[in-house]
C-alpha cells in the first residue's frame, strides 16, 4: 500500500505491531465474553476479525471549550472497540442514566467499549455505551480507537440463552448495519433502533 508516510520511519511497523497485538487482545476478550454468555467461544470467533484504526487529534480550544465537542454523542457500530488515550488528557465521557460521566484516563490501561453489534449478538445482555468527547481548554488530546468488527459478508443474530428468552433484536447483515450506521449522523444510539424488535 502506498499510503504509509515515510516519516517517522518507524510509523508503519509500530502501527502494524500495535494492530496485531490488539487483534490478539480482542480474541482473548471474546473468549471471556463467550464465557459470560455461556456459549462456546467458536460461536464468537468470527465476530472481531476485521479492524479499523482511527487516530484522533483534538486541539485545545482556549476561548469557549464548553461550547465545542470533539466527538458528538454516539455508540460505536463495532463489535468491540479498544481505545488508547495516548497522552492521558481527559475528554471522553459516557452517558449513564441521562448524565455525562467523565472517564478518567489511565496511562497503564486500554479502554474497551461494547459496540452495537455485541449488543445485538448478546440480545441486550451487553449494552453498547453512548459516549462523546469534550475539548480541553489548554491541552491537546490524542487517542487511537481500534474498532473490531465481523466480516462484512456476515450476519449478526442474537444468541439466546434459553428457549424462553425473547428475541429483542433482529438479525442484521454486517454490511447492511455498517451502511445504515454511516448514513446516519452521530445521534446517540439511534442507529441501533433499526435492529430493535418492537417492545423494547
Ligand atoms: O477519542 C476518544 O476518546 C473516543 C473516540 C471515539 O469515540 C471514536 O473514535 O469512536
Ligand atoms: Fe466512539
Amino acid at each position: 500500500m502506498s499510503y504509509w508516510p515515510s516519516q517517522p520511519h518507524t510509523f508503519r511497523n509500530s502501527v502494524e505491531d500495535y494492530s496485531m497485538e490488539l487483534m490478539k487482545l480482542a480474541q482473548t476478550l471474546n473468549v471471556f465474553i463467550a464465557k459470560t454468555l455461556d456459549v462456546a467461544p467458536e460461536l464468537l470467533a468470527d465476530k472481531h476479525v476485521a479492524q479499523f484504526l482511527r487516530m484522533s487529534y483534538y486541539p485545545p480550544c482556549t476561548s469557549m471549550p464548553e461550547k465545542v465537542l470533539g466527538f458528538s454523542p454516539h455508540s460505536d457500530g463495532s463489535f468491540l472497540t479498544i481505545l488508547l488515550e495516548i497522552n492521558s488528557v481527559q475528554g471522553l465521557q459516557i452517558r449513564r442514566s441521562g448524565a455525562w460521566i467523565p472517564v478518567k484516563p489511565r496511562h497503564d490501561a486500554l479502554l474497551v467499549n461494547v459496540g452495537d453489534l455485541l449488543e445485538i449478538l448478546s440480545n441486550g445482555k451487553y449494552k453498547s455505551i453512548e459516549h462523546r468527547v469534550t475539548i480541553n481548554a489548554h491541552k491537546e488530546r490524542l487517542s487511537i480507537s481500534a474498532f473490531h468488527v465481523p466480516n462484512y459478508g456476515g450476519i449478526i443474530s442474537p444468541i439466546l440463552g434459553t428457549i424462553e428468552e425473547k428475541m429483542l433484536y433482529k438479525a442484521v447483515g454486517v454490511e447492511e448495519y455498517a451502511r445504515l450506521y454511516f448514513a446516519n449522523k452521530l445521534e446517540g444510539k439511534k442507529a441501533l433502533d433499526y435492529a430493535k424488535l418492537s417492545g423494547i
